[in-house]
């Protein structure tokens, strides 16, 4: 059993000969936040996986929602000492009897280890894999908000980016879903030069379609956040846990997920399309995060009104 990727609230594990379907490989992704007992564990990730089928699912489109399984899974010794640490009130030792089984989903490893991909460029926002052949490329996007409410006054991510000291970021993120009308969407924002040398000419024309196309990934996360914006309570109203709508938790589940974006030199659809695209980390927030929202706004709000510039790095670049 191996490790494959972790956050603040989740832990991806691979299970060894694990090789499902053809080719495809499977992780197990399960909850590290604190529960007190099995029994609070089980039931939240039962809500949650329940919680992204009945309101994401449908709202993003099938096509587009990383699959997850719900599965129950017995507490072995190797995953007891993967999760113990996380779950220190319910898995010790003596305390787990051998019957009892951890609920978890069952995800696509959407980065297979078979590929054994390097990594060409890392920051925060946006990670760069590419295979031994170059002819398998994933990026890894952490867009945020796609949308800006025009009340906001200032370019969200890049004061969001500048806040926390990401001085690595040169791109803009919200800038590759503006209308063509008022903004030539450049891919070649994203990357590094080093990175371009090792990105064959072919994936760079597949992504620069994709991102000019009115249905992509990120566009359809735009239309959502801005749709969801215009109709939910704004986060500065609230007061209480209470108040945080099913509405607001959903934008600001949109506003943090993480896509991979997949380009397949060999594999291609009808029309020729090699990227196929997936969206992950679709959970449940605490509703109780309304006050580390609001004081967030507070903070950036503040900070861009310290900047000079128009607190948009596309801007200030020029
Ligand atoms: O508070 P923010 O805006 O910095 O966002 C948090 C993220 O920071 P980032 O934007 O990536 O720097 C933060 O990401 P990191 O763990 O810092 O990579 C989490 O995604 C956090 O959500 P959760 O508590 O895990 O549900 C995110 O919290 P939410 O505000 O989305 O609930
Ligand atoms: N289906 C997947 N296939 C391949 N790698 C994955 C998959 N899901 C997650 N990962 C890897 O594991 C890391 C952590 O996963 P995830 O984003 O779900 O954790 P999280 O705790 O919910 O994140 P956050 O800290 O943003 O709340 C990801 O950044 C990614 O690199």
């Amino acid at each position: 059993m191996e490790i494959i990727g972790k956050g603040n609230a989740n832990i991806l594990i691979r299970f060894p000969n694990e090789n499902d379907d053809k080719n495809d490989e499977y992780l197990y992704r399960f909850c590290i936040r604190p529960f007190q007992s099995l029994e609070s564990y089980n039931s939240y990730t039962m809500t949650n996986h329940e919680f992204i089928k009945r309101e994401l699912v449908p709202l993003l489109g099938e096509e587009y929602v990383c699959s997850l399984e719900l599965v129950s899974l017995p507490i072995c010794d190797d995953l007891k000492r993967i999760l113990g640490p996380y779950c220190k009130s319910f898995i010790t030792k003596n305390m787990i009897p051998a019957s009892d089984s951890i609920m978890g989903l069952k995800v696509l490893n959407l980065k297979p280890s078979r590929l054994s991909m390097d990594i060409l460029q890392e920051d925060h926002q946006l990670k760069v894999y590419v295979d031994a052949t170059g002819d398998k490329i994933v990026l890894e996007v952490k867009p945020k908000w796609l949308y800006n409410p025009d009340t906001l006054g200032f370019c969200r991510n890049c004061v969001h980016n500048s806040f926390k000291k990401r001085e690595n970021i040169k791109y803009c993120m919200a800038s590759m879903v503006k209308a063509r009308t008022h903004h030539q969407v450049n891919i070649m924002d994203l990357f590094h030069e080093n990175t371009v040398k090792c990105l064959p000419e072919i994936f760079i024309d597949d992504l620069n379609n994709y991102f000019q196309n009115d249905d992509n990934v990120l566009k359809r996360l735009y239309y959502l956040q801005r749709n969801l914006s215009d109709k939910t309570v704004s986060i500065e109203k609230i007061n209480s846990d209470d108040d945080v709508t099913t509405g607001l938790m959903i934008l600001m589940i949109l506003r943090d997920v993480t896509v991979f974006i997949s380009w397949d030199k060999q594999d291609g659809d009808t029309d020729g399309n090699h990227i196929s695209s997936h969206i992950i980390d679709l959970d449940l927030k605490p509703r109780s995060k309304w006050k580390h929202w609001q004081e967030t706004e507070r903070l950036l709000s503040k900070q861009s009104n310290n900047n000079n510039n128009n607190n948009c790095i596309l801007h200030s670049n020029v």
